[in-house]
């Protein structure tokens, strides 16, 4: 395998958990159709973004009824599938959760998100996330063939250092369910994907549920997928749509020899651990 096809499912919102999660079906299928291996769903599909309703849409996973009808859809469709994220329950604690599926349906791993999203801009956007969930504690790593993949949600993108801890174990790529908002989207969105790809040389996903002016939370949309060289491959717009890119596994391997900023590093003066 040299070259692996990703699809971006950049899904509405619809009104009921079930229809979120019919709608999601009828996407994977159809991007399995159009020869994707590697599918990847957005931030909170299956429930409104809000503080208010993680409590009435989470589930346990992978018990619950959006893992099981996923699941079935890998199986069915026998790709590797990142379920976006949904709230989880676990006893009394609730998490913003992102599962991956593999090809027969298993569940390959799990990632809880692992710094809330708490920010307050005044008149533009407040959200506390911390107030319904508890913070996840754990990288979470699948691979497919020979490509390692680390996972984040949304705001982690932010903290450069959780995507330098997946550099270290071996990812060539990072995925991160999202859902910025419209002031910080057209201002970080793009940079905060293609600058953690540079300066790790990865690949990284950024899969944003689409625009809808009506919601709660109207989330940014433009889904995209940068090379580990800050070039975009693929992007959505706003609206409802599924975008692809193939990606060349080896050009990992090849920027590292020739931009080999990642062998320089003066870990006899700093250095960088992940604590666990
Ligand atoms: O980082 C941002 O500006 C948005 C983050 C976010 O929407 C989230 O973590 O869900």
């Amino acid at each position: 395998m040299s070259t692996l096809r990703v699809a971006l499912v950049q899904l509405h919102g619809c009104p009921t958990k079930k229809e979120n999660i019919t709608n999601a079906i009828t996407q994977i299928r159809l991007a399995k159709e159009r020869g994707a291996r590697l599918i990847i769903l957005p931030e909170c599909f299956n429930s409104p973004y809000s503080t208010a309703e993680f409590a009435r849409n989470a589930e346990e996973i992978p018990r619950g009824e959006t893992s099981v009808a996923l699941a079935r859809v890998a199986a069915e469709t026998g790709v590797y599938l990142v379920g976006g994220t949904y709230p989880e329950r676990e006893g009394t604690k609730l998490y913003n959760t992102c599962p991956v599926f593999g090809p027969k349906g298993e569940l390959l791993c799990k990632y809880r998100k692992m710094h809330l999203f708490d920010i307050d801009i005044p008149g533009r956007c407040t959200f506390r996330e911390s107030a319904a969930l508890t913070a996840g504690d754990q990288l979470a790593t699948f691979t497919i063939g020979s490509l390692k993949i680390g996972l984040g949600i949304c705001w982690d993108k932010r903290f450069a250092e959780l995507t330098a801890c997946y550099r270290q174990l071996g990812c060539d790529m990072m995925i991160f369910p999202s859902a910025f908002d419209t002031y910080t989207g057209p201002l970080h969105w793009d940079l905060l994907g293609r600058a953690r790809a540079l300066d790790n040389q990865m690949f990284v996903a950024l899969v944003s549920p689409a625009r809808d002016e009506t919601a709660g939370y109207v989330a940014y949309g433009y889904s995209l997928l940068s090379d580990p060289w800050g070039r975009v491959l693929c992007r959505a717009k706003e609206v409802q749509e599924t975008v692809f890119a193939d990606i060349d596994l080896k050009m990992c391997e090849e920027i590292k020899q020739q931009i080999p900023v990642l062998r320089q590093k003066r870990t006899d003066l700093y250095e960088l651990k992940a604590k666990q």
